[in-house]
């Protein structure tokens, strides 16, 4: 194997200078202003447009191996300052979870990450972080620009001639596990990183779901069809929005086929009132066959639901609007489409009836007022300038 890093010192190449400018006009500092309790960002924010083109062709000017995780992810650092997550490309787009693969050990999907950014804004959640696709020069754009010699250290040539690197974590980041370019250029999944924890700290919250993350092991969860009860007199649930919150992210997932939501996050800053960030959703839509219906527990056991999540949910249901055109239309306009290929598009309307036949069957058995819950607190009024991030200065 031929390191990239021997090579570089060898023919005495300069990595790039870290040459940054800061326009306090960018699309990334615009969306830092715009987090407010309710949402990441407002539904008619022309700022995250702009964002998701500035993800496709910001320059690089440092990577660094995220550290946290069991998977191959980069921290990459702009020009322009802003700072961005990309997960690199794994698998082909028609390839779909084995059977016998548990949650736990599938791979991480960029185009998931990519898929789910668009159906959280479809949903109106407005809770993942904004994520485009991008062909990366990992030569070019990572390698020769990275200041990290730990990240130039795992770079190599492939047999074929290919530009790879892995990393060194805990699982999954030998040699066998690194990922190609062809020869140089890989897709991944450009997430916008969320502002940093000193600015707006966050706390992550083990999911009352969660999954055991052993062969063998089962959660409470799993065999109490009551369990709902216990986690309905504990705080933060027992008041509030949180467990609408939770079913909110449930229905999520169900669409999206995701069962490793371990943890959830929230800004402190905004309470317990505040809304849960939607992050990491890259183990989603593995299979396009199997609706896994298990995800959906927190909706099916509670038999409660947020009003306004249901009128969505009905409107996506209806053949004028839904929701597999509306997700077909905004994918397309990713660089890297077709994002999901059409059996994925089309589980998503199949699901969608699946979540709003669980509502259903809620109704008959408690009524439409036991269910149906109105959200606790108003949606924004004026979406447009909620500065709430500048009052955390
Ligand atoms: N857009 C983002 N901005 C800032 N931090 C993020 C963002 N996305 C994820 N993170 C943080 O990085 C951590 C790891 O990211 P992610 O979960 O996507 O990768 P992972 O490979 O599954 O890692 P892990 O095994 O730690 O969950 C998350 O738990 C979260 O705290
Ligand atoms: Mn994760």
């Amino acid at each position: 194997m031929k390191t990239y890093s021997k090579a570089l010192n060898w023919s005495n190449v300069t990595v790039a200078a870290h040459e940054v400018t800061y326009d306090p006009d960018a699309s990334w500092v615009k969306f830092y202003l715009g987090i407010n309790r309710y949402a990441l960002y407002s539904r008619e924010d022309p700022t995250i447009l702009q964002l998701l083109k500035d993800l496709q062709s910001m320059t690089v000017v440092n990577a660094v191996v995220k550290p946290s995780g069991h998977h191959l992810k980069l921290a990459l650092k702009m020009r322009n300052l802003a700072k961005v997550m990309y997960k690199p490309m794994r698998q082909q787009r028609d390839d779909e979870t084995p059977e016998d693969v548990f949650y736990f050990v599938d791979f991480q999907r960029h185009n998931a990450e990519i898929a789910s950014f668009h159906l959280d804004r479809i949903l109106d959640f407005r809770r993942v972080p904004p994520v485009a696709g991008r062909q990366l020069n990992i030569t070019g754009e990572v390698l020769h620009v990275t200041h990290n010699e730990d990240l130039r250290s795992v770079f190599f040539t492939s047999p074929a001639n290919n530009t790879c690197f892995f990393a060194k974590c805990l699982y999954m980041c030998k040699t066998e596990y690194a990922v190609c370019g062809s020869p140089n250029h890989l897709e991944g999944s450009m997430s916008a990183y969320l502002p940093s924890l000193s600015m707006a700290p966050r706390v992550s919250i083990p999911n009352p779901w969660t999954r055991s993350y052993t062969f063998t092991g089962r959660q409470e969860w799993e065999d109490n069809p009551f369990y709902c009860d216990t986690v309905k007199q504990q705080p933060p649930y027992n008041s509030g929005n949180r467990l609408l919150n939770i079913i909110d992210m449930s229905i999520f997932d169900f669409l999206t086929g995701n069962m490793d939501r371990h943890h959830y996050e929230i800004f402190s800053n905004f309470g317990d009132e505040g809304f849960l960030l939607h992050l990491d959703n890259a183990r989603g839509f593995g299979k396009h066959s199997h609706d896994e219906m298990s995800i959906l527990a927190p909706l099916t056991q509670c038999c409660i639901i947020k009003r306004s999540t249901l009128l969505r949910l009905q409107l996506l249901a209806q053949s004028a609007f839904s929701l597999s055109d509306v997700m077909r239309e905004s994918l397309q306009s990713d660089p890297l489409h077709p994002i999901l290929t059409e059996p994925h598009i089309s589980a998503l309307d199949r699901r969608l009836h699946k979540v709003l036949s669980a509502v259903q069957q809620c109704v008959r058995r408690l009524g439409e007022d036991e269910v149906i819950t109105n959200d606790f607190i108003k949606p924004t009024v004026n979406p447009t300038v909620t500065t709430e991030m500048e009052l955390l200065r």
